[in-house]
This record gives C-alpha cells, structure tokens and sequence, in this order.
C-alpha cells in the first residue's frame, strides 16, 4: 500500500489525482493541502470529492500528523518547491508534476535527494504520448537541425513556455549542436515575432480558452518537413503516468527529472 498526500486538490490536475488514487487499490490517500479549509474533511468542501480525508493548509503539519509514502504536488512552481523540501526533511518521496522549476531549482532539489538517498519525479508531462513526441523528437532532430516548437494551452496556463516546451527542447539540444535558426540578419518587426529562443531553436506559445495541452514539433530540411504533434484532450490523459510515478518513485534513491527517463 503506498501512502499518498495530494496537494492542489481543487486544481484541474489536483481534481483528476484525487480520482485516479481513490480507485487504485494500492494507493492509500491520507491527507490533501489546499491553501484553504485547515481541519475540514474533503467531504465538507465545496469541490472536493465527497471523502473522510482531511485537509491541511500547513504541509509541515501535515507530515507530523499523518503517514505518507509519496507527495504529488500539482500547485505552482514556488509552492511545489517549498513542498519538496519538507517532503524530503519528512522521508517522503516527491512526484511532482508542477511546471515551471528552473535548471537551478532542479539541480538543487537533485542534490537534495542524493544526500537523503530519496526518490523524487518532477515530471512536466505525465501523458505517455507526450513523452513519445519528446523522444520521437530527439530522435529527429539527429538527422534534422532545424526545428520549431509550437505549444498550445488553455488560457488559465501561468508559465510560458510550456514545462513540455523546454524539456522538449533540452531533450533536442543533448543531441544537435547549438545552431542559430532563420536569416542572420533577421530583425522582428514586433518584439516576440519568433518566440523564444532555446539555443536557437524557437518556442511559441499559444494561450486560447477551449484548449487543453497540445504541442508540435515542426522539423525543416531541403525540400521536406517533418510534422510531430500530440494532443491532450482532458486531463484523464495524464493519470497513467501519475500511477506509473507512484509506484515507481518508491523504487528509486535519485530525482528524475522527466517521465522518459522511467519509460524505456
Ligand atoms: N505534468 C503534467 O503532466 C501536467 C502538469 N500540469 C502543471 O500542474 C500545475 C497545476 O496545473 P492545474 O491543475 O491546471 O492548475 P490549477 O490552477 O487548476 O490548480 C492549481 C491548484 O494549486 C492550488 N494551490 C496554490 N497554492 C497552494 C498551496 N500553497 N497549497 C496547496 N494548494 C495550492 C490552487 O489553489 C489550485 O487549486 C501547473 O504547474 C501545470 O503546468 C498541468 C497539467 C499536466
Ligand atoms: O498547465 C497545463 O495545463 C499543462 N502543463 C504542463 C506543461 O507546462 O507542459 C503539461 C501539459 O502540457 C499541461
């Protein structure tokens, strides 16, 4: 049985992990972390599933009062951070699917684990087609130096880029030396005309209400292009591999840092 604490309970991805843990019979959740409603039960929250499971503001309370294997934190990049470091100062193993950490913040959560011998996930895409589109495009951009990310999102979205952006794009740059993209001499007539730069390669993204999560990875060579795209439709897509980093975060002594490096 793996013991889980939720925290975001009330947030679109927070809602769907509430689900996906109440019906795995191997999971266990003890406890949720709202930023309201201290010493409530789920069931007495207008939006929460109707559970005996009780609600903390303080996740430090939290972890003094209740037994947790695993944190799955869906909230915002300072809040997941903070919600980290007490999770390994209380043994508890992090998955994360928050976006939005720097390079920074990675490396130091990552020494963080090492020392405790704590395994941790930060995970920015939990859908298995997703991680595919990533592979599928390092293994692209070998033969294909030219790339462009378009990434699309409900306009409720706080980071941009996407946290699927810049791990797709870092995943592209182990494998293609820096290049820089378009004319040399190219000027924007408008400031932001060719998105963001990731050691040339250009992130655009698209923030639009009735969208959900959505990326494309367009390749350019001599006469040809290559079109990679993935879709989202609802946030259920993700729940795979929320379970999936569940169990395996119980196996592991390291943060890992993307769902590529679990699924082979
Ligand atoms: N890794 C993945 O596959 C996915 C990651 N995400 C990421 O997950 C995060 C959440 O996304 P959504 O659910 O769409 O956002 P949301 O805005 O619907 O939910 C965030 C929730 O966090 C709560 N929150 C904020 N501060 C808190 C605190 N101190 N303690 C407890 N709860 C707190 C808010 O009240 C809110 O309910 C974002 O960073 C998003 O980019 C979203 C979808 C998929
Ligand atoms: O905020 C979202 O919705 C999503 N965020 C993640 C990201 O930033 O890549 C994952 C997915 O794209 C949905």
């Amino acid at each position: 049985m793996i013991n889980i604490v939720i925290a975001g309970p009330r947030g679109n991805m927070g809602k769907e992990a509430v689900r996906m843990v109440e019906k795995e019979e191997n999971f266990q959740l003890k406890a949720v972390v709202d930023r309201k409603y201290q010493g409530f039960l789920m069931k007495d929250v207008d939006g929460m599933e109707p559970l005996n499971v009780p609600v903390y503001e303080n996740m430090e309370i939290c972890f003094q009062e209740v037994t947790c294997d695993v944190l799955i934190d869906l909230t915002s990049p300072e809040v997941g951070k903070k919600h980290m470091l007490i999770a390994f100062n209380h043994g508890v193993r992090p998955v994360v699917g928050t976006t939005g950490f720097t390079d920074q913040d990675i490396e130091e959560l990552s020494k963080i684990a090492e020392e405790k011998k704590l395994g941790a996930i930060i995970a920015p895409n939990f859908a298995i087609g997703a991680i595919l589109l990533m592979k599928f495009s390092q293994m692209a951009a070998k033969y294909m130096k030219d790339v462009e990310i378009i990434e699309q999102h409900h306009d409720r979205k706080l980071d941009a880029p996407s946290g699927t952006a810049v791990k797709t794009a870092q995943m592209i740059s182990e494998v293609r030396e820096p290049k820089t993209q378009g004319h040399p001499e190219e000027s924007e007539q408008l400031k932001g005309a060719r998105g963001a730069d990731y050691q040339g390669m250009r992130i655009h993204s698209v923030r639009l209400p009735g969208l959900v999560a959505h990326q494309e990875v367009l390749f350019g060579g001599e006469g040809q292009s290559l079109k990679l795209r993935h879709d989202s439709f609802n946030r259920t897509s993700f729940m795979p591999g929320v379970k999936l980093a569940c169990e395996t975060v119980m196996k592991l002594n390291v943060l890992v840092y993307g769902l590529d490096q679990v699924i082979e």
